[in-house]
């Protein structure tokens, strides 16, 4: 049973120091072949495929929520795609060996090149690593892009990572998401066309698009809300896409302010 002593504080601190000075030097000598070593074998080997694309996508997690919550503009919201961006390139900045990124809605693609070894291609460091840079950068950034918005709760964000084996499947892949991005935006498009400008319930919505092809939403915006859907913005059409770009930068030598030029 435990009992409740008084303990100085001095006192408490030189109890668990002596502790752990006792574990630390044992530590590495008794744990290097210790009997408990045979738990190392239960972790699994989840080295991705050599030579193979690899694909760490993020989706945020119950954004429908999130966006209702922080008033997100419908059907897209700048800020937040753009925010969104801005977490990208910071993965792509502070990670290694990630060539693409492509992101949409509440998603982000993140390809890492073929030949990367970092953390010797295991899957969960790719994407504990990709998901973590990611969800707090959302927060560290949030304020530059939602001035007047506080931000309610920590947002979340699952990943996933899929090993693509030749350029034509990562191709798909991308062409993939990107033809969601485009049902989605011309569907949402519509929708709330019809929720906000004409007055429609989101039920009713719904019933008026149902069984629709892609020219009949075409159709409606333009007969009924005299929109173009091919002059609405290309990032909400789209997507966006993050790639690397050679630059050269100018720098001023010590002697002589000379300036030079370097590839990077
Ligand atoms: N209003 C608004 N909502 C957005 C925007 N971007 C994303 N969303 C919301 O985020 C949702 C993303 O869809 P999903 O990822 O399939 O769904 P989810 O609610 O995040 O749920 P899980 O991903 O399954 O956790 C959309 O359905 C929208 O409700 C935006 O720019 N504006
Ligand atoms: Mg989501
Ligand atoms: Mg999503």
């Amino acid at each position: 049973m435990w009992t409740a002593r008084r303990i100085k504080f001095p006192d408490c601190l030189h109890v668990t120091s002596g502790f752990l000075s006792r574990y630390l030097r044992l530590g590495p000598v008794t744990m290097a072949k210790s009997k408990f070593e045979y738990v190392r074998e239960f972790e699994a080997d989840d080295t991705c495929l050599a030579h193979c694309w690899v694909v760490v996508r993020l989706d945020g997690r119950n954004f429908h929520r999130f966006a209702d919550k922080h008033n997100f503009a419908k059907p897209n919201d700048s800020r937040a795609l753009h925010l969104m961006t801005k977490c990208a390139q910071t993965v792509m900045e502070e990670l290694e060996d990630i060539v693409i990124a492509y992101g949409q809605s509440d998603e982000y693609s993140f390809v890492f090149k073929r030949k990367s070894n970092w953390f010797k291609r295991r899957a969960s460091k790719f994407m504990t690593h990709v998901a973590s840079q990611f969800a707090s950068s959302y927060v560290f950034y949030w304020r530059d892009y939602f001035e007047d918005q506080p931000l309610l709760y920590p947002p979340g964000f699952d990943g996933r990572v899929v090993v693509y084996p030749t350029n034509q499947t990562i191709k798909d892949y991308l062409s993939w998401r990107q033809a969601d991005c485009h049902i989605n935006n011309l569907y949402n498009t519509v929708f709330w066309a019809l929720v906000q400008q004409s007055g429609l319930t989101p039920v009713q919505a719904q019933g008026r698009l149902q069984g629709t092809l892609a020219a009949d939403k075409n159709e409606i915006l333009f007969s009924e809300f005299n929109i173009n859907y091919n002059n609405e913005p290309l990032i909400f059409r789209k997507g966006t896409v993050l790639i690397w770009q050679k630059v050269r930068w100018l720098y001023l030598e010590k002697n002589g302010g000379q300036e030079e030029s370097s590839g990077t």
